[in-house]
């Protein structure tokens, strides 16, 4: 279990994230903000690429700093900058990093074939990574950080550049790959993590806005999200979410405390909520 408590970042007098605390345990957890909410900070501090401020972060108990190696053992991370070289094969640049991270050889070349497997990449195991699309580029990343067996896996912005095929079949991998480990990860892209991620994650105003589940979150606007019919003007009061082509032509999706006129009454989604939430925000 990894716990963080009443931790703030202060970069100079710019408070970046204030007194968040959170516990995670085994599962997926989105971390869903807007660029520039706090997601990467954090993600920093959680790896050790940056420390608290105030507060502490703790996994079964002790303070990650003071893990150190110990600590890292047990963590898997994809940052949001991958650096490989892209001469190399799959299968080499993991000998490499295996190398790196002090894998024992032989473990590695049975780890490295699995996770290969894994991430369905054994067939181009030998070929120069120059001529992969970017989401076997990801893979090949995740298959990097997979390669100690994490407890702990956090995966930054993992789906920025990938294609909507490419983000089923990372979805789908996330979630074999979540079973018996914590698995973080952060985007603003709210279909990335709406049917995998077990818990969400919200920063808002540098602080932590909500962690729970998407049902729950959605549960917020229970009552408050409607279609307008074709040639309709969302009011002033009403927030506009999204349009749709009906076979009456363009339906708007809004958000308003009242139900409007001919209005039909529909099931908030997770991305009703996070335009709701951050709607005064720039996003
Ligand atoms: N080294 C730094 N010095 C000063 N301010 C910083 C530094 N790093 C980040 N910030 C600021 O802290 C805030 C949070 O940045 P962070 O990169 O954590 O956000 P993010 O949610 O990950 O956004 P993005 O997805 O765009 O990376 C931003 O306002 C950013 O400008």
């Amino acid at each position: 279990m990894l716990s963080v408590e009443h931790v703030t970042k202060r970069y100079g007098k710019f408070t970046a994230l204030e007194d968040i605390s959170l516990t995670f345990e085994n599962g997926v957890y989105g971390l869903l903000a807007p660029n520039g909410a706090g997601k990467t900070t954090l993600i920093k501090m959680l790896t050790t690429l940056l420390f608290p401020t105030e507060g502490k972060i703790l996994w079964k108990g002790r303070d990650i700093l003071e893990m150190d190696g110990d600590y890292r053992g047990l963590l898997g991370y994809l940052p949001q900058e991958f650096g490989y070289y892209k001469n190399y094969s799959p299968r080499k640049f993991l000998r490499y990093m295996a190398v790196l991270q002090g894998v024992e050889r032989k473990t590695a070349e049975e780890r490295i074939d699995e996770l290969l497997e894994l991430v369905s990449l054994s067939e181009v195991k030998d070929k120069k990574m120059k001529q992969f699309s970017g989401g076997m580029i990801q893979r090949v990343g995740i298959a990097q950080a997979m390669l100690n067996d994490p407890k702990l896996l956090i995966l930054d912005e993992p789906t920025a550049g990938l294609d909507p095929k490419e983000r089923v079949r990372f979805r789908n991998l996330i979630h074999n790959l979540s079973h018996d480990r914590i698995v973080i990860l952060s985007t603003h892209i709210v279909s990335d993590i709406e049917t995998i991620a077990s818990q969400i994650v919200m920063i808002r105003d540098h602080r932590l806005y909500c962690c729970d589940t998407p049902a729950h979150i959605c549960a917020l606007l229970r009552g408050k999200i409607f279609e307008l019919p074709e040639g309709s003007v969302p009011a002033e009061d009403q927030l506009l979410l999204s349009e749709r082509q009906s076979e009456s032509g363009t339906c708007l999706r809004i958000a308003a405390e009242t139900p409007p006129a001919g209005a039909v009454k529909a099931d908030p989604n997770l991305e009703d909520t996070f335009l709701y939430i951050y709607r005064d925000d720039r996003v």
